[in-house]
């Protein structure tokens, strides 16, 4: 019996079927790719691209994306710095729990400030992959998808990440893909370079 958070006398309780036996059933390894990055920088895409080259090879995979997690389990929060810490804490645990599951989860999200990402590798430090994006702001805001930097640098969204918001950039990472020669990686690119860590690394067999 313990104390947690708010929570008083409550029980873990253990199954009998475990993350190694659910690894072993889909011949692959539990993890989190933690992809961060700006606004536009090419989350989702990267996220999108990984997923389907890894179900392509018969590899579970799920994607826990920012924006998407915004409409449901995060809709009750917003930009604020609390907020944001909220979020990404919560998208942290949901991930553990995905790779707990055995799943590779592919978690992106802008997730800006360093001691979140921090807090969530914490969680599982073993199996917790950073990815980080580092693509130009000038690139980002000149991409611009939704109209988002545009309205930010006109006053109308205020906290905009990368404009009047920081984005702490990770000092440590396991991947960082960017730009070389001034020419962006291609969306099968990025996902390949994620997938031969994987690979190196054991993540795409049982133990
Ligand atoms: N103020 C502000 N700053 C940054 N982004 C904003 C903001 N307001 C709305 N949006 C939209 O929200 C998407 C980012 O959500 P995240 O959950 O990834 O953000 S965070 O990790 O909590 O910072 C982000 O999506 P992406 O462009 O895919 O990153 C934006 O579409
Ligand atoms: N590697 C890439 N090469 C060219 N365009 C890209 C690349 N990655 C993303 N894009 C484009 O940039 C825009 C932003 O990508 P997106 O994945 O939505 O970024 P984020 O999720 O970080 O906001 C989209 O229009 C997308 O098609």
């Amino acid at each position: 019996m313990s104390t947690v958070g708010n929570s008083t006398n409550i029980f873990w309780h253990e199954c009998p079927v475990g993350k190694v036996d659910r690894q072993k059933l889909l011949n692959q390894q539990g993890c989190i790719v933690w992809i961060t990055g700006l606004s536009g920088s090419g989350k989702s895409t990267l996220a999108c691209s990984l997923g389907r080259t890894l179900h392509s090879r018969g590899k579970l995979s799920y994607v826990l994306d920012g924006d998407n997690l915004r409409h449901g389990l995060n809709k009750n929060l917003g930009f604020s710095p609390e907020d944001r810490t909220e979020n990404i804490r919560r998208v942290g645990e949901v991930a553990k729990l995905f790779a707990d599951a055995g799943l590779i989860c592919i978690a992106s999200l802008i997730s800006p400030y360093r001691k979140d990402r921090d807090a969530c590798r914490a969680l599982l430090p073993e199996n917790f992959i950073e990815v980080f994006l580092n693509m130009p702001l000038e690139l980002c805001e000149g991409r611009d998808p939704k109209g988002l930097y545009k309205l930010a640098r006109a006053g109308k969204i205020k906290g905009f990440t990368g404009i009047d918001d920081p984005y702490e950039a990770p000092s440590k990472c396991e991947i960082e893909i960017s730009q070389k020669d001034g020419i962006c990686p291609t969306p099968g690119e990025m996902a390949g370079q994620v997938v031969s860590y994987l690979e190196d690394k054991g993540y795409l067999e049982a133990q």
